[in-house]
């Protein structure tokens, strides 16, 4: 999966980081089946709460857009988020005898704060571009993951998980961030990307949020 021209060059430069996160223990119990219920739960009620705050995070880039279209992409985002992909985790959840307003009411890991915290303050401190690069690892991972996934899982119990990412209304999320990118980087850095001044910022934002990622699913595993 590319999603566009600039994710690859970001992917790449996150070097082993981006295995880790993408192929991590707690991915590949998913796959053949073997991830224990019980972690399985933890993590969902977890990424529930993280949807939530991701949603502030895709929000507060409407508000550093500077067109239309940016703020159309990410207002699109902020739905998918809130209307769609969260939908997983309520009915998952609900199954299994947890309510909504248990889930919003959970208490957050570190794991969960740390990862959340660092892209609202790449948001915050830095512009349009910093906040991008810092949520690409979340979108574009699962996009990578689910496709990975729905194409070489075994009899698993968490086929609902992977046929969410996999699925066409989550991948077409993933080509729109993946576009709104490519646009947003040319628009501010030019065609010359890697060159700038800024590329190696850049670069070390979407490492260090794709490094929260993989600590996200071991908080999963441990607890
Ligand atoms: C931690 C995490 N990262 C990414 C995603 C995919 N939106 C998620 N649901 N949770």
């Amino acid at each position: 999966m590319s999603y566009g021209a600039t994710f690859p060059l970001w992917r790449e430069a996150a070097g082993d980081a981006w295995r880790d996160y993408t192929r991590h223990a707690f991915v590949e119990g998913l796959r053949d089946g073997t991830l224990p219920r019980g972690a399985f739960l933890r993590y969902l009620v977890q990424d529930y709460v993280f949807l939530v705050h991701f949603s502030r995070a895709w929000a507060l880039a409407v508000t550093k857009a500077e067109t239309l279209d940016e703020m159309r992409a990410c207002a699109a985002t902020v739905h998918a988020l809130l209307d769609d992909e969260m939908r997983l985790h309520v009915r998952t959840c609900a199954a299994e005898g947890i309510a909504e307003a248990d889930l919003f009411a959970a208490r957050e890991a570190p794991q969960n704060i740390a990862y959340t915290r660092y892209v609202l303050d790449a948001g915050h401190s830095g512009d349009f571009l910093d906040l991008l690069a810092a949520l690409a690892p979340c979108v574009l991972g699962y996009g990578e993951i689910g496709a990975r996934l729905a194409a070489d899982s075994h009899d698993t119990p968490y086929a609902d998980w992977i046929a969410t990412y996999a699925g066409e209304d989550y991948q077409h999320t993933c080509r729109e961030v993946g576009a709104l990118i490519d646009a947003a980087v040319e628009r501010r850095l030019g065609p010359e990307r890697a060159g700038s001044p800024r590329w190696p910022r850049l670069c070390a934002r979407f490492e260090t949020a794709t490094r929260l990622e993989a600590d996200f699913w071991g908080m999963g595993l441990t607890g």
